[in-house]
């Protein structure tokens, strides 16, 4: 039994089939990546697996149990954290509030008893931790409003890793990164995944993606037409045909010279 189980999920919007009979799994110490064309569904599948979107049918497991009606904060509770396409930061917090604010919530009201938690010197300073652990310490006291794209996303993922998730759905996590934060934000993601966490990520970046992930699943107008490791799906002519839009494709074209 995988962590999360996406079982037979299918999302329509009117007459728009967002996801079509999706089937998948993420693990406890596994990156898993969600690739695909704009507008294939990964966003929607993140939507149904944190509870934002109702699936018109299939379910969703988290640790064996059905969640498929569980509210989204339900889900944060017992370990889903996520991250989104669309910054979702508080912007008049400074960076180091909105981590603060993440792990109150996560807390309860009882959270200024656990050392490790609330406004004492432990819950401080494992603040501050968490701002150096994801690269953004120098930051701490700006305003998220004012902050570059790439540091904000360090920020929403600072911010999920507050609540301590068992689960961690990344959107577009690299958008706004250079290079050479995109190298360390891959190792984070190691590291992350070495301590037991599993990591669904929908990105773009598929120097990043074929470089971290263990697993991949390809989505194309809402169905997985792929799922292997990276080198499978690097050469899986389906998934080239998908991102080129037509089947003429080079035996020798990889993933990442076809969307390049
Ligand atoms: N709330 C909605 N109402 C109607 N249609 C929607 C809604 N949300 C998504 N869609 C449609 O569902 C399909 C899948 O969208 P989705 O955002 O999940 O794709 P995506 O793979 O995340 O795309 P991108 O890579 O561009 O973010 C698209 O055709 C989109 O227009």
């Amino acid at each position: 039994m995988a962590l999360l189980e996406v079982d037979d999920v299918v999302v329509k919007f009117g007459g728009v089939t967002a996801v079509n009979h999706a089937t998948f799994t993420a693990d406890s110490g596994v990156i898993t990546g969600l690739i695909g064309p704009n507008g294939a569904g990964k966003t929607t599948c993140f939507n149904v697996i944190s509870g934002l979107q109702r699936p018109t049918s299939g379910r969703v497991r988290f640790t064996g149990r059905s969640v498929t009606r569980w509210p989204v904060h339900r889900r944060a509770k017992h370990g889903v954290g996520r991250t989104f396409q669309r910054l979702e930061a508080f912007g008049s917090l400074t960076v180091r509030d909105n981590v603060r604010v993440a792990a109150d919530i996560q807390g309860g009201p009882l959270a200024w008893l656990r050392p490790d938690l609330g406004s004492g010197r432990s819950g401080r300073l494992a603040i501050e931790a968490l701002l150096d652990r994801v690269g953004i310490a120098e930051y701490a006291d700006e305003r998220a409003d004012s902050i570059p794209t790439g540091t904000a996303r360090l920020l929403e993922l600072a911010r999920a890793l507050a609540c301590d998730p068992k689960l961690l759905l990344l959107d577009e996590p690299s958008s706004g990164l250079d290079e050479t934060e995109t190298d360390a934000f891959g190792d984070l993601l190691k590291d992350l995944a070495s301590e037991g966490c599993a990591i669904l990520m929908v990105e773009h970046d598929m120097d990043l993606v074929m470089a971290v992930c263990d697993e991949i699943h390809v989505l194309d107008f809402g169905t997985i037409i792929a799922s292997g490791d990276p080198a499978e799906i690097r050469n899986d002519p389906a998934v080239q045909r998908a991102y080129l839009g037509y089947a003429e494709v080079e035996d020798d074209t990889s993933v990442m010279e076809a969307i390049s």
